[in-house]
C-alpha cells in the first residue's frame, strides 16, 4: 500500500473519537496500513501535537475493539498523528497546513498522495472541498481521495448541488461516500452470498421467492441530536442510504464478472427499476410512525415530542416502512418490504427472504403445519446467516417440523465497518462506497414522498416506544396475506413467532 497522508477534518468530534482513530489503530495492529504515513488532525479548538496525541490516545482506550499488546505499540502509532488549527471557513488555515503537510512529505520522503476524510457537518463538505483546491492542498503530484461522511444532501435539488460542487475539486473516482451499512460484515456478504452460490442463485427469483422483508429497528431515541434529527426525520436519515443500499445488495442480478464496476452497475440498475411512488401510492405503500410513550427494555420512556429540544407537536417521522416494487424480470411481483424505526422493541438490522410455500397444500389432508422457508440474515447486533426448512420429526410421530441450518461463520474479532471502509479507501476499492448514480436516484424515489409528508398529505401514525411500530405496518404486509418475521431467537421446534 502506498505512503500517505491523512488530513482528517472534524478530528475533534463524536465520530472521529468513536469510530476513526479506533479503526486507524486496528489497522496498524492488523499491518493494513501503508508503510509510511502521515495523520494531521483539524479543528478549530487549540490543541498542541501532544494534547491532541493525548486525545488518541483515550479515544483508543476507551473505545477500540482490540488493546495494544505494549506500550511502544501504541506510542509508535500516535507518533504519527498531528495537529493543526483549522477553521473550514479560513483560506489562510488551509495554507498553512499545506506547508506542514509537505514539510512531513519531505521529512518522511513520502510521495504526495493525500487523503482527505470529511468528518464534520455536512454544510462544510463543499467548502472544504472547494478550500482544498484553492489552496493547493488538492493539486498533489500524487493521487488524492475525498472520504465524505453522510448526509449527502437533504433532498434531491441539495444533493445534486453538492455533487456539482465537489466535482469542481474531485472526479466521481476520487470521491468515496461513506454508508457505513455497506461496511457492515453481512451487508457485504449479501454479493457472495448471492453470487458464489448456485444452489441460493438458482432460487432468488420470483419464482421461488415470496417476498423480502429488511429491518433495521432500534432501541435508542433522538438521544443528543434532537436538533440534527427534528429536520431529518426516519426516511431521510435511515431510508434514503442505508436501508435503500441494503435493498440493491439483496437485489442486484448476478454480474459477468463480480467487480466493483459490475456491482455499481448492478446496483444502479435496481434503483432505475425501482416503481416510482407518487400521490395515492404513497398511502398506500408508505407508513410514517413517531413514537409515543412507552416503555423500553423495561425503561419506561417518553414520547418522541417531550425529548429534549424537539418542536412541540413536531410532525417528524421515526419510523418508516415501505412497500417497494422492482420492476424487472427477476422481481416482478415481490414486494421488498423495508421497516426502520427509533425506540422499537429490539435493536435489529436483518434481511428475511420468505419463499414460496407452493408445496403447502400437498400436506394439507394431514393437517400438518407447513411454515414457509426463510433465510434469515442478522447483520446486526449479531452476525449470522439462518435457513429454516421443514423436517420429519424422529419423535412426535413423525410431524412436520421447522428447522434451523446455521449458515454462520465461527466469529472472532470481526473487523468493524469503519476499518473496512478505510482499509477499501486505502487501496482504492470503492465497492462498498455509495456511487453517485446511486445517491441521485435514491434521492429520486425519496423525493416524492418527502414532498407528500411536507405537505401534510400522509398520516402519521403514533406506536408506543418499545413496540414493532405502527400497526399500519402489519397492515401493509397483511395486504398481501404476508407479515413480518421476527427471528431474535428462532425455536426450532415451534414455528416463528410474527412481529406485531
Ligand atoms: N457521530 C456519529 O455517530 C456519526 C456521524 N456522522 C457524520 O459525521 C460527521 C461528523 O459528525 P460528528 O463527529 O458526530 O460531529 P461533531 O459535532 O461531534 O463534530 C464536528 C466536528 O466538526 C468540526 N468543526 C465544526 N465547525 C468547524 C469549522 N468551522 N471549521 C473546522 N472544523 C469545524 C468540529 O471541530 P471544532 O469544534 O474543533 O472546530 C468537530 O471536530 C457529520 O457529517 C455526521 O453526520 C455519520 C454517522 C455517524
Ligand atoms: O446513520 C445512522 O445510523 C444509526 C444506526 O446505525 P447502526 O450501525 O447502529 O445500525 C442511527 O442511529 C442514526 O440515526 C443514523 O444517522
Amino acid at each position: 500500500m502506498e505512503s500517505m497522508t491523512f488530513v482528517l477534518f472534524g478530528a475533534t468530534g463524536d465520530l472521529a473519537k468513536r469510530k476513526i482513530y479506533p479503526a486507524l489503530y486496528n489497522l496498524y495492529l492488523d499491518k493494513k496500513m501503508p508503510q509510511a504515513i502521515s495523520v494531521f488532525g483539524l479543528g478549530r479548538k487549540e490543541f498542541t501535537d501532544a494534547t491532541f496525541q493525548e486525545h488518541v490516545r483515550k479515544s483508543i482506550e476507551t473505545f477500540s475493539r482490540r488493546k495494544a499488546e505494549n506500550d511502544e505499540q501504541l506510542e509508535a502509532f500516535i507518533a504519527s498523528f498531528r495537529y493543526s488549527i483549522l477553521d473550514a471557513t479560513k483560506i489562510e488555515d488551509y495554507e498553512t497546513l499545506l506547508k506542514k503537510v509537505e514539510k512531513r512529505e519531505a521529512e518522511l520522503n513520502i510521495p504526495q498522495n493525500r487523503m482527505f476524510y470529511l468528518s464534520v457537518g455536512p454544510e462544510f463538505f463543499d467548502l472544504i472541498a472547494l478550500n482544498l483546491k484553492e489552496s493547493g492542498l488538492g493539486t498533489t503530484a500524487g493521487w488524492k481521495k475525498l472520504l465524505i461522511e453522510k448526509p449527502f444532501g437533504h433532498d434531491l435539488a441539495s444533493a445534486r448541488e453538492l455533487n456539482e460542487r465537489l466535482s469542481k475539486a474531485f472526479t466521481e473516482e476520487e470521491i468515496y461516500r461513506i454508508d457505513h451499512y455497506l461496511g457492515k460484515p453481512m451487508v457485504q456478504n449479501l454479493e457472495a452470498l448471492e453470487f458464489a452460490n448456485p444452489v441460493l442463485q438458482a432460487l432468488w427469483n420470483n419464482k421461488h421467492i415470496a417476498n423480502v422483508q429488511i429491518t433495521a429497528s432500534e432501541m435508542v431515541g433522538v438521544e443528543e441530536r434532537a436538533g440534527y434529527y427534528d429536520h431529518v426525520g426516519a426516511l431521510r436519515d435511515m431510508v434514503q442510504n442505508h436501508l435503500l443500499q441494503m435493498l440493491m445488495m439483496t437485489a442486484m442480478q448476478t454480474p459477468e464478472k463480480v467487480g466493483q464496476d459490475q456491482i455499481r452497475e448492478q446496483k444502479r440498475k435496481v434503483m432505475e427499476a425501482l416503481r416510482p411512488v407518487n400521490g395515492q401510492d404513497i398511502h398506500e405503500n408508505i407508513i410514517r410512525g413517531q413514537y409515543s410513550s412507552g416503555e423500553v427494555n423495561g425503561q419506561a420512556s417518553v414520547g418522541y415530542r417531550d425529548e429534549p429540544n424537539i418542536k412541540e407537536n413536531s410532525s417528524t417521522d421515526t419510523f418508516i416502512a415501505a412497500r417497494i416494487w422492482i420492476d424487472n424480470d427477476l422481481w416482478e411481483g415481490v414486494p421488498f418490504y423495508i421497516r426502520t424505526g427509533k425506540k422499537m422493541k429490539e435493536k435489529s438490522t436483518r434481511i428475511v427472504i420468505e419463499f414460496k410455500d407452493t408445496l403447502k397444500e400437498i400436506y394439507e389432508e394431514k393437517k400438518e403445519q407447513i411454515v414457509p422457508n426463510l433465510l434469515i440474515i442478522e447483520i446486526s447486533p449479531n452476525e449470522n446467516i439462518k435457513l429454516l426448512l421443514n423436517s420429519k420429526s424422529p419423535f412426535e410421530n413423525g410431524k412436520i417440523e421447522q428447522v434451523e441450518i446455521d449458515l454462520t461463520h465461527a466469529q472472532k474479532d470481526v473487523p468493524e465497518a469503519y476499518e473496512r471502509l478505510i482499509f477499501d479507501a486505502f487501496k482504492g476499492d470503492s465497492t462498498f462506497f455509495a456511487h453517485w448514480n446511486e445517491v441521485e436516484l435514491s434521492w429520486e424515489w425519496v423525493q416524492p414522498v418527502l414532498d407528500a409528508f411536507e405537505q401534510g398529505d400522509a398520516p402519521l401514525h403514533f406506536y408506543p416506544a418499545g413496540s414493532n411500530g405502527p400497526e399500519a405496518s402489519d397492515e401493509l404486509l397483511a395486504a398481501n396475506g404476508f407479515k413480518w418475521w421476527l427471528d431474535s431467537k428462532p425455536a426450532a421446534k415451534e414455528s416463528l413467532v410474527s412481529i406485531g
